[in-house]
């Protein structure tokens, strides 16, 4: 039995449909237009790139969208000043500073000083901590896209043994929280981590975010597993995940390949978050029904 290929791309452009009627129906029946400016500083190649992307289906979503380009030397009170405007301006409902900064710059500070409703990213402090105690928050993309391949794909995930490969700010630490809010059991994984392909093995659910090439086997996957490959790695050999597909395909239940599973969730999930924020600003119900 061949796992199923959980096809994030179509999933992806059925989200953005519902978000463009759903932003189309704010306009005609409030007046009103969800904007996003997205801050980008410096002149990284895969940051523009992902960054015109964004800026491309914010517009295909029916909302405004502002691009705000530093140069590489841009100081931390020039970008401190920029989010102060930002936050500042009605017509912006959603911010996103694109990350990696440059090293001069104070990340933690730069992120923190964007408003809490309008930190679509859901990285500043406030956010997490909202996440993580259960309050109504701003969840970052890349994790919220992965839950809903995930409820999409089993339902109920109460009860069911989750591993998370991998543990930073902005990919591991939220799929844990929100794993966890769905009553997984769940265990982070990361460098430090003795005999990781026997914990893989216990999961019904694998979220891979290394950063390392096919770094996840097939013979790590317990049968009938549902596995989610965060990794983007440009190789030689072109772009692949974290995830040795057909190695894991022949194994597993379910699972999303690369290009075309996380990567499209990620910026639909934005567009989902800068709806949510408008909707939040404007006093009128979520429009996603996530819960969350
Ligand atoms: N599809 C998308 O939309 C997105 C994709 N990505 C991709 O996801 C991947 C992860 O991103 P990100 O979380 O930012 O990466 P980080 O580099 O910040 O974190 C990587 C994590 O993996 C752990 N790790 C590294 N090596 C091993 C190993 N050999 N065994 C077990 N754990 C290990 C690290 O452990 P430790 O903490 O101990 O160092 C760390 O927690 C990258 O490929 C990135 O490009 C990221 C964001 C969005
Ligand atoms: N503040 C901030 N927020 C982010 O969400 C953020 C960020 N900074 N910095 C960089 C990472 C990375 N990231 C991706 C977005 C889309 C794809 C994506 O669409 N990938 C396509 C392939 C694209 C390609 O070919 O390169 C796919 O997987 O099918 C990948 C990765 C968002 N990030």
């Amino acid at each position: 039995m061949v796992a199923t290929r959980i096809d994030g791309k179509a999933f992806a452009a059925k989200l953005r449909d519902r978000i463009a009627g759903q932003v189309a129906a704010l306009k005609d029946e409030h007046g009103i237009t969800p904007g996003l400016a997205v801050v980008l500083v410096g002149e990284d190649p895969a940051s523009q790139v992902y960054v015109a992307s964004k800026g491309k289906q914010t517009k295909a979503a029916g909302m405004n969208s502002y691009e705000h380009r530093l140069p590489d030397d841009a100081s931390q009170a020039e970008l401190l000043a920029l989010i102060g405007r930002l936050n500042a301006d009605p017509a912006v409902h959603g911010i996103l500073v694109q990350l990696p900064l440059p090293k001069h710059i104070d990340e933690a500070e730069v992120i923190n000083a964007i408003a809490v409703k309008k930190d679509v990213d859901g990285f500043t402090t406030a956010n997490t901590g909202r996440l993580a105690t259960g309050q109504k928050a701003m969840v970052p993309c890349t994790p919220l896209g992965c839950l809903m391949l995930l409820r999409d794909q089993l339902g109920d995930l109460s009860g069911k043994d989750a591993v998370v490969i991998g543990r930073s700010n902005i990919v591991g630490k939220p799929m844990a929280a929100l794993l966890l809010a769905d009553s997984a059991t769940v265990t982070v994984a990361h460098s430090r981590t003795k005999d990781l392909s026997d914990v893989v093995r216990r999961a019904d659910i694998v979220v891979a975010a290394v950063g390392r090439p096919q770094m996840v086997k097939g013979d790590w996957i317990k049968p009938g597993a549902t596995v989610i490959d965060v990794g983007i790695n440009r190789t030689d050999s072109g772009l692949v995940g974290d995830v040795d597909y057909d190695g894991v395909a022949a194994v597993a239940g379910a699972v999303t390949p690369v290009p075309g599973g996380v990567g499209p969730m990620t910026i639909a999930c934005l567009l989902a978050n800068t709806l949510t924020a408008c909707c939040r600003a404007n006093g009128l119900p979520d429009p996603q029904g996530l819960g969350l």
